[in-house]
């Protein structure tokens, strides 16, 4: 794979963003927050999560290593695309990501999200991501550069080959024994926000059919019939319902119809942050032990090398510029198409 002319030149590896230290949580809490109606008591047990890890999110780091990876992927392939690295929350932000490719000349930048999914959370707000970054840049920037967000990868075989291994990995973890029931868990959306995102004639649900097809694709890899799906870090006000049921309550049902052995798979994230090492790692596996069950949490794909293959595979697929019609697909942060992810709820009041 060679790069020339009129192909994109450059990769902008967009992510979530977590604090760096203690005085970076509160600051990072109202970017993530601002103008979204979670509840103050919520940001607060938040703030405690994050200063259980010295106020410092794995995230950054992780990004980072994937980075590395997949850089020594695209040499392998000898692709020179460079990798710029931009958050929606924290630094380094976005918008520096693209004022810095911009400088070194890049003017066609493929796009990748460290979200595989659809939906406002998953998909859209990335779109915005890239939106606002080229509106705060002004039109001496936005008007000379194309960034195309790569599509949604939750059903591409190397990401649900690198969740399958990883299970497999939490199985040996666990020995001999009762098959352990396998549990997937996904970031939890408000039911209306899940509603709004995918054709409407399936009543939306993007995100949460397309949580439950990955984790019946890992299941089926493994040869897994019976598996569950379930959701984590529900935040926003009690009153407004959510995907259900939440992990920790769907342990406690496990516990009561006699299952002893349990396997966690965090489907829904790529990388082993705190929404995983403290919702999974910790809740999660308190209440399991609680419940006097044999527990064990698989990674998420991570830096797996089937994993940065397919990340590799899907830059190889649009680097010649080829047109997409893909869901999650998208230049300049313009909308997803139709049966795509629409506008989100309005912000709840407080
Ligand atoms: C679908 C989804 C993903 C998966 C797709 C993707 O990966 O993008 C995801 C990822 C993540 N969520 C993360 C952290 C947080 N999410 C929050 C709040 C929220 N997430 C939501 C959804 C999702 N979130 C929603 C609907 C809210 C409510 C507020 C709103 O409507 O926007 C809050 C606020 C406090 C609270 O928990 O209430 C925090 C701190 C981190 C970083 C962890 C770290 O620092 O290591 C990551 C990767
Ligand atoms: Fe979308």
């Amino acid at each position: 794979m060679s790069v020339g002319a009129g192909e994109f030149t450059a990769l902008l590896f967009l992510s979530f963003g977590g604090p760096d230290g203690p005085a970076d949580v509160r600051p990072f809490l109202e970017n993530v927050t601002r103008g979204r109606g979670v509840p103050p008591e919520r940001l607060e047990e938040v703030v405690e999560h994050y200063m259980h890890f010295d106020g410092v999110s794995p995230i950054n780091r992780l990004n980072l290593d994937m980075i590395a990876a997949l850089r020594g992927e695209l040499r392998t392939r000898g692709a020179n695309l460079p990798i710029y690295f931009g958050n929606r929350n924290w630094t380094p932000y976005v918008t520096d990501a693209v004022t810095a490719l911009r400088a070194d000349g890049h003017r066609r930048a493929l796009v990748f999200p460290t979200s595989a999914w659809g939906g406002y959370s998953g998909c859209r707000q990335y779109h915005e991501d890239l939106a606002g970054a080229l509106a705060e840049l002004g039109a001496p920037v936005s008007s000379d550069l194309l960034l195309r967000k790569l599509p949604q990868y939750w059903d591409r075989p190397g990401f649900t080959a690198a969740a399958a291994a990883a299970v497999r990995r939490a199985q040996t973890e666990l020995g001999e024994g009762t098959p352990a029931r396998l549990v997937f868990t996904a970031h939890s959306i408000p039911l209306a926000a899940d509603r709004t995102a995918g054709p409407p004639e399936a009543g939306g649900q993007l995100y949460s059919t397309q949580v439950t097809a990955a984790s019946a694709a890992v299941a089926a890899a493994l040869g897994i019939d019976d598996f569950d799906v379930v959701w984590q870090s529900r935040s926003g006000p009690p009153q407004v319902p959510w995907l259900e049921p939440d992990v920790c309550d769907h342990l406690e049902a496990l516990a009561d119809q006699g299952v002893g052995r349990v396997i966690v798979c965090p489907i829904g994230f790529i990388s082993d942050h705190l929404e995983v090492v403290w919702d999974l790692d910790t809740e999660a596996r308190e209440t399991a032990e609680r419940l006097g069950m044999a527990y064990a949490r698989a990674d998420t794909v991570g830096t797996d090398p089937a994993f940065i293959a397919m990340i590799a595979d899907l830059i190889e697929e649009y680097v010649d510029g080829a047109e997409s019609s893909a869901l999650g697909c998208g230049d300049n942060g313009t909308l997803c198409r139709p049966g795509c992810c629409e506008l989100p709820p309005r912000p709840q009041r407080r």
